[in-house]
């Protein structure tokens, strides 16, 4: 990092971490830490990579390939991830019972490193409603929950406000609130530009309303994660200080293990999690836990008299039956020619999120159906809940699969005629339709790699380009 601090950021700095702030420092001057989270659910965890301390699914990169050329991160086999975030997984395991069915929120979704995170620890019987405020971002949070392929996640497009009406609907908020970005000046110095003490309390402000307004959401008993990629403490343990001035919460500790090189804070009985580049291998984040203690219960739900859920009819379940594994656990519903599997033991709650909130997506886009015909959907190929046999599968090498996910023509020798799944290293990536002596590129628009990939298909080391996690 090049570009000097703020000097007004750096007094702050200065003040708040003493003798410590040269080596602070000096670690923003070396080059960030690259990570990946895997998905388990579709590779096994690679060997031969250093751990992230704090999470089991979290490695580090010798060096940052060039992501966009590996078809395994547009097949959803990992995320790109800044590691400290990922001590939200020692938040989660600490605080709630995962094994039980949840009800989770995570408030500030996008683009989804938190939401896949968490999607990944929470049980198959959980919910999680994925949220983001901006709908251009709220598109992007879609496209990777599809990726993950978890299936038992909705999509939602919602200022903070309008969960004030699901009265205590949450087990869990997660709420990875919009900050000054402090800890983010290494990664990317241009934040820096945006800085200052003005900002510095706006964001705050901000925080405690976003707070205020999701609050009655939670069920008492429930648990709040929240955090931020930011130092000052306006923004962090003073906000949960300000929060237990105006609702009952209590404070949730968290162990650590010493070699992680977290710094633990406490202000007016509020524990905060803290990282800095110069004692733990990340970037900089902070994450406090806290659990309501007194508020209102959920209502009871009733079926609405014109549901917004409605079943798909019996002969179009029957297009449709054995495309996922473990069927029953899925309740399939129709809206306009879409057919989708949505989680069957939520479908009050369901119901309810769609009558109330705007939702982007929702469990598993499965088929259209235009005149009893069904044509699969992309989340369905990248399901981790696919059924293995149902459709011919045809395994590419990178460069076929990069210029499938460039949404070029490819030959598919091999495919029979009809729908076909498009794989890498075993991975599906999307579907292609082969007809007689072509293939019709079934890969959404909005998905396809947007860069020119000449260079890339001319290089004779085309599979050396990236560094693969797995595989
Ligand atoms: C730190 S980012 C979230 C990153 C995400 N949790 C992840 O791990 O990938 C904060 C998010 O809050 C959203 N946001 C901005 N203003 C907001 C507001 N007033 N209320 C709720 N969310 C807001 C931003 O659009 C942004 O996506």
């Amino acid at each position: 990092m090049s570009k000097p601090l703020p000097p007004s950021f750096q007094t702050r700095m200065q003040a708040q971490l003493g003798p410590d702030f040269p080596a602070f420092e000096e670690a923003l001057a070396a080059p960030s830490p690259t990570s990946v989270r895997v998905n388990t659910a579709k590779v096994p965890l690679p060997a031969n990579l250093e751990r992230v301390p704090w999470a089991e699914t979290g490695f580090y990169l010798p060096v940052r390939p060039s992501f966009t050329l590996d078809p395994l991160l547009h097949g959803g086999a990992y995320y790109v991830q800044e590691a400290s975030s990922m001590f939200l997984e020692q938040a989660l395991k600490q605080s709630v019972e995962l094994e039980e069915p949840l009800a989770v929120l995570d408030l500030c979704g996008a683009p989804g490193g938190k939401s896949t995170h968490i999607a990944s620890l929470l049980s198959p019987e959980s919910l999680l409603v994925a949220n983001e405020v901006i709908r251009t971002r709220s598109n992007i949070l879609a496209e990777n929950i599809q990726k993950w392929g978890t299936g038992n996640v909705v999509v939602t497009n919602n200022d903070p406000s309008h969960f004030g009406q699901l009265t205590g609907f949450f087990d869990l908020m997660v709420v990875d609130a919009p900050c000054s970005g402090e800890g983010m000046f290494r990664k990317d110095p241009d934040a820096m530009d945006e800085w200052s003490e003005a900002n510095v309390k706006l964001c705050s402000e901000r925080q405690r309303r976003i707070l205020m307004d999701v609050w009655d959401a939670l069920k008492p008993g429930g648990v709040l994660i929240y955090s931020t990629c930011t130092y000052n403490a306006e923004e962090n343990e003073l906000n949960l200080a300000w929060l237990a001035t105006q609702q009952d919460v209590e404070p949730v500790q968290l162990q650590l293990q010493p070699e992680w090189g977290v710094t633990e804070t406490q202000e007016e009985g509020m524990h905060g999690y803290r990282f800095y580049p110069h004692r733990a291998q990340g970037e900089g984040f902070f994450l406090a836990v806290v659990r309501k203690t007194e508020g209102e219960e959920a209502g009871k739900f009733r079926k609405s008299k014109r549901p917004y859920l409605v079943q798909a009819s019996k002969q179009e379940k029957m297009l449709v039956k054995d495309w996922l594994k473990n069927s029953d656990d899925w309740e399939i519903v129709k809206h306009q020619d879409t057919l989708r599997a949505l989680p069957a033991n939520w479908m009050l709650e369901l119901e309810q999120i769609y009558e109330k909130l705007r939702v982007v997506y929702g469990g598993i886009e499965l088929a259209e159906v235009l005149k009893n015909n069904p044509k699969p959907l992309p989340a369905l190929a990248l399901s981790q809940h696919l059924a293995s046999e149902v459709f011919p599968r045809v395994e590419v090498d990178v460069a076929t699969a990069l210029k499938f996910l460039h949404r070029e023509d490819v030959t598919l020798e091999e495919a029979e005629n009809g729908w076909v799944l498009v794989q890498f290293k075993g991975i599906p990536l999307g579907w292609g339709k082969k007809l007689q002596n072509r293939v019709n590129n079934h890969y959404p628009k909005e998905w396809r790699i947007r860069m020119s990939l000449d260079e890339a298909l001319q290089d004779e080391n085309l599979s050396q380009l990236f560094t693969l996690p797995v595989g």
